[in-house]
């Protein structure tokens, strides 16, 4: 089994369920003997967790939006991801860049390239000859009406979970077409069946590659 730092990021739709299954995979990590380091975005450091604040509850344009969720990503890489990949941990983050392409591109329509720009400035300089990415994005797939029905009543709904079901139908889109654009990183997951059935899709995608026994 591989002792390599390795970063897994979660994505999905609100409510998809992938927050569910990230303290099982550290738990199933730890037991194989890995350190494992599980946070969030836009969040993970105490600067990030402020603007994670902000960009979930103040209204502002896409753009600001966007500046936001890069400005906590740049701190969280260098606080938290880049030092535990550093010491060859195992890093699980509910959610990552993918996140911003779907929701401040796709679903808010804030153009892509602008993002690009923006990510080779943020996730650039950090590995010798390409833009940090995780290892793994595992998208869990759910049609937004069941997401929306999870949901209902489980919390007060931020920002984003206040949206419309046409606006999580465009942010699943644009996160189909990042898995698309590079299927070598994405395990899409169906999310509608039971969990343990979610489960054993996600601890598979982890066997298939020879990280997890
Ligand atoms: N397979 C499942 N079947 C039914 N309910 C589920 C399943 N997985 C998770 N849930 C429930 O759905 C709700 C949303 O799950 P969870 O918080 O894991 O979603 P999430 O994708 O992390 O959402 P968010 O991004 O909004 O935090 C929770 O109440 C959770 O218990
Ligand atoms: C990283 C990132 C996140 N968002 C949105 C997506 C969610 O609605 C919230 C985070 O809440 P969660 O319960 O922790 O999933 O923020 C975004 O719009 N853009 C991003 O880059």
């Amino acid at each position: 089994m591989s002792d390599q730092p390795l970063f897994i990021s979660f994505e999905g739709i609100d409510g998809a369920g992938k927050s569910t299954h990230i303290e099982a995979l550290a738990q199933a990590f730890t037991a194989a003997g890995r350190t494992v380091r599980c946070t969030r975005e836009p969040g993970g450091t105490p600067l990030a967790e402020r603007l994670r604040e902000l960009a979930l509850n103040q209204p502002m344009d896409a753009l600001t939006e966007a500046l936001l969720m890069f400005a906590a990503r740049r701190d969280h890489l260098v606080q938290v991801i880049e030092p535990a990949l550093a010491r060859a941990e195992v890093v699980l983050c509910d959610r990552f860049s993918d996140a911003t392409f779907a929701y401040q591109g796709a679903g808010r329509g804030f153009d892509p390239a602008v993002l690009g720009q923006l990510e080779r400035w943020v996730q650039g300089g950090l590995v010798p000859g390409r833009l940090r990415q995780p290892d793994l994005t595992l998208l869990f797939e759910l049609a937004p009406e069941q997401a929306a029905a999870r949901l209902a009543g489980a919390r007060v709904p931020d920002k984003f979970e206040s949206q419309p079901v046409e606006f999580f139908r465009r942010v699943a889109q644009g996160y189909a077409e990042r898995a698309e654009a590079d299927p070598r990183r994405f395990a899409r997951i169906d999310a509608a069946h039971p969990r343990e059935q979610v489960w054993q899709s996600v601890r598979q995608a982890l066997v298939a590659r020879g990280w997890l026994p």
